[in-house]
């Protein structure tokens, strides 16, 4: 309960789920993974990788703060920000989420952040969100609409 009689959550009371990835071309993919974060918490933060820390897979075409401001008008978010560009755990120790909800195939060990976190005095849940299946035949990553680009267009 409230003392202002709406209901809502103060911010300050608010638990804050985190959510984090690179966010290139965004598709429903993505509106799942964060509309399935924000339902683990009150105020979701994402945190949108720099391109120098996406080391697994091809660099982002867009550029970084383009990727913030697409990701940051997305309903479920309340706060979009790039990353730290060395330390990942720099802004889970400003935020002090009670949630990271990491997406359903994003190649974080839940067990290793766990232990990060410990490491760190940090106490936060590591929760895994759930994969997107639409009813139609979607072309769901950001990868495979690039591939598509180049394949139909190049
Ligand atoms: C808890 C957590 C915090 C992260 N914080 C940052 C960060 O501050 N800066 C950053 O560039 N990447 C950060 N990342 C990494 C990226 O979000 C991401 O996992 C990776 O670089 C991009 O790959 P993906 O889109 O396949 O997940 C973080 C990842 C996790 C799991
Ligand atoms: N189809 C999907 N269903 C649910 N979550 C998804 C889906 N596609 C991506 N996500 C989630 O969105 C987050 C950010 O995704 P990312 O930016 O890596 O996009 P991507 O489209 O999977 O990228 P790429 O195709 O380059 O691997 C990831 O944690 C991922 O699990």
């Amino acid at each position: 309960m409230t003392g202002d009689g709406t209901g809502a959550t103060p911010e300050s009371d608010a638990d804050i789920v985190v959510a984090q990835g690179t966010f290139d071309i965004l598709h429903p993919g993505h509106l799942h993974y964060l509309r399935d974060a924000k339902a683990m918490g009150d105020r979701l933060v994402v945190i949108v990788a720099r391109s120098t820390n996406v080391t697994h897979k091809a660099s982002p075409v867009v550029p970084g703060p383009q990727r913030r401001e697409m990701v940051a008008g997305l309903d479920p978010v309340d706060e979009a920000r790039l990353g730290h560009p060395e330390d990942i755990f720099a802004p889970i120790e400003e935020l002090d989420p009670a949630v990271i909800a990491l997406g359903y195939d994003q190649h974080h060990d839940a067990e290793a952040i766990r232990a990060a976190l410990a490491d760190r005095g940090i106490d936060c849940a590591v929760r895994r969100a759930s994969a997107h299946e639409p009813d139609y035949e979607g072309l769901l990553s950001s990868g495979r609409i690039v591939d598509r680009i180049l394949d139909e267009r190049g």
